[in-house]
């Protein structure tokens, strides 16, 4: 049994994740993935640095997250060659710890968190796509105070996703994640009943 969980930047995935797996369900989480890939000694890093220059690296030969960020962010194609390069690696990965948990215990909810669900047409490899939803205004709201970022960089990096309204729309199911986040656990208890789940 399996859950592809999105939504956008900063709508509350983590938060959403996090109450599952207190509920009991294993989480695979493509953020992190996508952080694994690119450590030292990884094939994609020596690619990032390849087409985007040594400046993307750290004196310690990490990826200098926060100007890779800036470069891609602020043009398509250049995000565009990011992806080519790590997504590939990140679908690979997130198969085979989908494939290794549910083995495990077969009857346990997996629930992935795939930030980019959508913008990648990876519904096919869930069960359900559940969209952790808030309106636009509150998203742009807690990314700055999250980040730290300015409206002009929250701005950008939401106009580098679907807009979270579409989303919604093409939900199987929707958390709306406006309110308390007991409001939210609410919710959660809900869909885990529905599915037959231990609450
Ligand atoms: C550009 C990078 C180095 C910036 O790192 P940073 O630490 O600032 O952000 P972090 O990785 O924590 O991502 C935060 C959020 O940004 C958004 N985001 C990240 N990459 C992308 C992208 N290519 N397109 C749109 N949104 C993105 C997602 O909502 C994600 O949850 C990093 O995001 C990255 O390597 N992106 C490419 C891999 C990818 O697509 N990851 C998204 C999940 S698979
Ligand atoms: N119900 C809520 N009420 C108030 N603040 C919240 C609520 N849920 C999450 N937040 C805050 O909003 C911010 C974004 O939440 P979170 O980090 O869970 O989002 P995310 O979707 O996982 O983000 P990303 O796309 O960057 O991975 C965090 O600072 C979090 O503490």
């Amino acid at each position: 049994m399996n859950i592809g969980l999105t939504g956008g930047i900063a709508t509350g995935k983590s938060t959403v994740s996090r109450l599952f797996t207190e509920r009991g369900a294993a989480l695979v989480d493509l953020d992190v993935i996508a952080r694994e890939i690119v450590e030292p000694g990884q094939a994609p890093l020596s690619q990032i640095a390849e087409r985007f220059g040594q400046a993307v690296l750290q004196e310690d030969g990490t990826l200098n997250r926060r100007k890779l960020g800036e470069i891609v962010f602020a043009d398509e194609n250049e995000r565009r060659a990011l992806e080519a390069i790590t997504h590939p690696a990140i679908r690979t990965r997130m198969r085979a710890r989908m494939d290794a948990l549910q083995n495990e215990r077969p009857d346990r909810l997996v629930v992935v968190d795939v930030p980019l669900l959508f913008e990648s047409s990876l519904q096919s490899y869930f069960e359900q796509v559940v969209v952790v939803y808030v309106p636009r205004t509150v998203q742009l709201e807690r990314l700055m105070k999250r980040d730290g970022l300015s409206r002009e960089d929250a701005e950008r990096r939401l106009a580098a996703q679907m807009d979270i309204e579409e989303k919604k729309r093409l939900a199987d199911r929707v958390i709306d994640n406006s309110f308390g986040v007991e409001r939210t656990a609410e919710q959660i208890d809900l869909l885990l009943r529905d599915k037959g789940l231990p609450v």
